[in-house]
């Protein structure tokens, strides 16, 4: 066989055998999800694209048909990572069967390999449900920030008695059936403990390096987002100001008639 057929997409039992750390970023856009892939085990279309995309103040406003589009550029930009999408808020909460009917139209229309949902214990049920049913889970417990009413606010949490809850929540999503877990902004041995405990791939954001994966937000990774900055964020780069950069000088050289020069016109007279 050719050495340039495209390598075999990564698929939830895949990503769970491998031997290194899973590597995970948000992507919404077909050329982000292009630009990230060849680096990327998996590609999560996150429903923090609501606020990184959208200017959304939480992520409670996102709808299926949003994560359906988006989840439909990345898998285009996409050839060799699993491609994840998030369920949206009050998609999936009311029943396992409305679980069902959203994940499989999302599924269905986009390609994805997987869907994530959030929440510990009381999503267990609905995980059964449909991984039962062929669909591939990714849990999501500690912070949700779907439930950030409740939560009051985006906070670390993990601390006293909500550790042994995160715990329990982690046991019984992988019991349910999820192909892994992330964990969002807990207390560093919460994280550990689970990741240690749990048979199943934990993915950590804000959780710990003992996690199976880490994850972030790809505008987060690249500078490219600064309205603001969880502490559990590095910056592997600075695109902001690159952008900022580029557009002061295309305004410079329109302002002062320096682009477009002969190069872009056609049929221009040489002067
Ligand atoms: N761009 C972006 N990155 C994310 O990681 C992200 C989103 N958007 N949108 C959805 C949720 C919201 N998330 C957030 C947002 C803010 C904090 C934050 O500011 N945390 C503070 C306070 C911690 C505390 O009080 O305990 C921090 O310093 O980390 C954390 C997670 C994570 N998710
Ligand atoms: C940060 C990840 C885990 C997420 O759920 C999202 O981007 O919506
Ligand atoms: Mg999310």
């Amino acid at each position: 066989m050719s050495k340039h057929v495209a390598a075999k997409r990564h698929t939830p039992r895949s990503l769970a055998a491998l031997e290194t750390p899973v590597v995970a970023l948000t992507a919404y856009t077909t050329p982000m999800a292009k630009l990230l892939d060849p680096h990327c085990d998996l590609l999560l279309v996150g429903d923090s694209l609501g606020m990184v995309v959208y200017g959304m103040d939480s992520t409670l406003g996102v709808s299926t048909d949003m994560m359906i589009a988006h989840g439909q550029a990345v898998v285009r930009g996409s050839q060799q990572a699993c491609v994840a999408i998030d369920l949206p808020f009050g998609t999936y909460q009311q029943s396992p069967q409305q679980a069902f009917q959203t994940s499989a139209g999302i599924m269905a229309r986009t390609g994805a390999g997987c869907v994530k949902l959030e929440g510990g214990v009381e999503m267990a049920e609905t995980i059964h449900f449909l991984t039962q049913r062929g669909i591939p889970v990714i849990g999501h417990i500690g912070l949700k920030p779907q439930a950030v009413h409740t939560h009051g606010g985006f906070r670390t949490v993990g601390r006293g008695d909500e550790a042994e809850q995160i715990m329990q929540d982690a046991q019984a999503v992988a019991e349910a059936g999820a192909f892994a877990i992330v964990i969002e902004s807990t207390m560093e041995p919460v994280a550990r403990a689970i990741s240690e405990a749990v048979p199943v791939l934990t993915i950590g954001i804000g959780a710990s390096p003992a996690c199976g994966g880490q994850v972030l937000v790809g505008e987060d990774m690249l500078g490219l987002f600064s309205d603001f900055t969880p502490r559990f964020v590095k910056r592997f780069g600075n695109l902001g100001a690159e952008v900022d950069k580029a557009a002061a000088a295309y305004a410079k050289a329109v302002r002062s008639r320096e682009f477009p020069g002969p190069e872009q016109c056609v049929g221009m007279p040489k002067g």
